[in-house]
């Protein structure tokens, strides 16, 4: 599988001239002179930008997470502080912060990158905050089958910094609960506690 550098969007890459094209219009209607020298190449960087911030269209998510081991540990696992940048799908602003995936394994494991990766594969497209949680957590309990599955996702929104009602510094968080967590306050607790530590 790729890295997760790797992934591009072909799709964006098939379309490349269109879209330089377009970006080159949105200049020209801003009001920008698309021929002065700080401008003459931006539209087929932002198309390259588009390929890499838009590669999760290209990524099943299920597979991102795909190599899985036999384990008895039934223990609490917890991978977090994983990056994320993604889009929001309103406004095609960034937000970005940090998802942090807890889950109770019932036989199966997953390789620690392939969390990375299944965050990359939900985040990289447009998207809505709630949206990578739910999905990041039901594929967790798709792929995994685990006795339960908790998923926290913070994120900053540079539409609600930059413009709009221009709140910089606020923070969104979202969580999803699945399984066991939902009815076990102190699993729950356990997860929170060594999230924050
Ligand atoms: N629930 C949720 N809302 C989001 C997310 N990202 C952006 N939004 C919100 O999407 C909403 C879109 O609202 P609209 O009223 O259609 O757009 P708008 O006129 O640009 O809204 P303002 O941002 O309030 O100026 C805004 O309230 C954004 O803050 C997200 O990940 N989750
Ligand atoms: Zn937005």
């Amino acid at each position: 599988m790729a890295g997760v550098k790797d992934y591009v969007n072909t799709e964006v890459g098939n379309n490349r001239e269109q879209i330089e094209h377009h970006v080159a219009q949105i200049l020209r209607l801003i009001g920008e002179d698309t021929e002065r020298e700080g401008l003459l190449e931006t539209p087929a960087r932002v198309t390259r930008m588009y390929e890499e911030i838009f590669a999760g269209y290209e990524v099943d998510p299920r597979e991102a997470l795909g190599v899985t081991f036999d384990e008895n540990h039934e223990e609490l696992v917890i991978v977090k502080d994983i990056v994320y940048y993604s889009q929001c799908e309103h406004h095609m602003a960034p937000f970005f912060g940090k998802v942090h995936i807890g889950y109770i394994p019932s036989g199966k494991i997953a390789g620690l990158s392939k969390f990375a990766r299944l965050v990359e594969a939900v985040t990289r497209k447009l998207q809505v905050q709630e949206r990578i949680t739910s999905q990041i957590a039901d594929i967790m309990v798709e792929v995994l089958n685990p006795h339960g599955v908790m998923v926290v996702v913070e994120g900053e929104h540079l539409c609600m910094c930059a413009r709009g009602v221009k709140k910089p510094g606020s923070k969104t968080v979202t969580s999803g609960v699945r399984g066991i967590f939902r009815e076990d306050s102190a699993s729950r607790a356990e997860f929170l506690s060594l999230i924050k530590s």
